[in-house]
């Protein structure tokens, strides 16, 4: 075989209280031209819109604003068909998963730099050459831009709601059981297999299991902590090329929950869940798991975010159908009881 498979990676990374107002000079330093197309949500809109947009103003960037409110490829049409209207110059992708997904694949369509401002510390997205969409309503990972700059805004992100804090913690420590079943497809599937990318994803899950005490809503050390960390994974996917190293059993639990029961919890909370379970399943710590999640303030039961037990267990059976061709321990073919023992056994329901 010849020829490498191209890694692609942010040139810079600004996290820190107020590094929002760096926005104008380093969209200066990577000679960017406007319009600047700000991708956002409408709750993000309410807490930073206003300060993007005079802040581009300001350094002659002529931004304009588009609201996206679902994580699927209507919006990314909108994106895209926005930011060839305006001739964009640049997308800047600002607030949770959602908007940044978008402005990631829209980017990629276009071929227009992107740019990812995190306002929440919810999810591992952050840095990652993937995107997540929902298409037909099937989960998919999608290739998409990587940013060609990170701009983290410590303090933004410690005033955010507590929960999409813990919700981050539950995505990176659901790294624990996807390299599990990264390693079980390897060994049972011959599956290429990275162990730079195992290695980072697993240090960096680690971490927050090891600083799970120190981790508390509203401080900006927290949101210090917790967004390195969701960078550094995000990093781990830019490695494997795919989102392997931070997506296994665990997130197929989370999409087969969002298939039968929509818009219950939130993406990091479920995959926290999921990671009880399959931690269970692989025959490894889940205590330590469960420990880690309820220090951090995430959920630890379905009832804590409106799940009812019959609702887990179909989606713990279903979950080895989401992307079949990603092997994971579901697929040894757990059945209706053998679920119900996991979720009952670890206090899930
Ligand atoms: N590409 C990848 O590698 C990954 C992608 N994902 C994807 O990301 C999504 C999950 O991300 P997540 O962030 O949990 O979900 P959302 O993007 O839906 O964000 C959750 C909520 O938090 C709000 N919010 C964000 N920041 C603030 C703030 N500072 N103050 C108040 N509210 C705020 C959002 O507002 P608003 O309404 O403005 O959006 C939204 O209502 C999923 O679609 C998932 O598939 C997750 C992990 C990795
Ligand atoms: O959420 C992810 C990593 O945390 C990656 O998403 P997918 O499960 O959609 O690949
Ligand atoms: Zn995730």
């Amino acid at each position: 075989m010849t020829g490498s498979r191209w890694m692609e990676l942010p040139r810079i990374v600004a996290v820190g209280n107020e590094a929002i107002l760096e926005l104008p000079q380093i969209c200066s330093y990577l000679h960017l031209e406007g319009p600047g197309l700000i991708v956002t949500g409408p709750h993000t809109d309410d807490v930073v819109g206003k300060t993007i947009l005079e802040l581009l103003n300001s350094g002659g960037f002529e931004p304009q604003t588009l609201i996206c409110t679902a994580s699927k490829l209507e919006e990314v049409d909108r994106a895209e068909a926005r930011a060839r209207e305006i001739e964009a110059g640049f997308l800047i992708g600002a607030g949770g998963g959602r908007s940044i997904d978008i402005a990631k694949i829209a980017s990629m369509r276009t071929n227009i730099p992107f740019l990812s401002l995190p306002t929440a510390a919810s999810h591992d997205g952050i840095c990652s050459s993937q995107a997540s969409l929902t298409v037909n309503g099937e989960a998919v990972s999608l290739p998409a831009q990587s940013p060609l700059a990170i701009v983290a805004d410590t303090g933004i992100i410690a005033r955010a709601p507590a929960r999409l804090l813990a919700a981050g913690c539950g995505d990176i420590i659901s790294n624990y059981t996807a390299i599990l079943d990264w390693q079980l497809a390897h060994r049972l599937r011959s599956e290429e297999f990275s162990e730079y990318a195992s290695a980072l994803s697993g240090m960096t899950a680690k971490m927050i299991v090891e600083r799970a005490s120190d981790i508390r809503p509203g401080l900006e050390e927290s949101a210090k902590i917790v967004v390195k960390a969701l960078i550094s994974s995000g990093v781990a996917m830019s490695i494997a090329g795919s989102s392997r190293p931070a997506s296994g059993s665990e997130h197929k639990f989370a999409h087969s929950i969002n298939r039968i029961a929509p818009r219950r919890g939130l993406h990091g909370e479920l995959c926290g869940l999921g990671t009880i379970m399959m931690m269970y399943l692989h025959g490894k710590d889940w205590k330590m798991i469960r420990e880690a999640l309820a220090q951090v303030g995430a959920p630890t039961s379905a009832d804590q975010i409106g799940l009812d037990a019959e609702t887990v267990v179909e989606a713990l059976v279903n979950a080895h159908r989401i992307r079949p061709e990603r092997y994971t321990i579901l697929d040894s073919g757990l059945n209706r009881d053998a679920a119900a023992r996991a979720a009952e056994a670890t206090g899930v329901i």
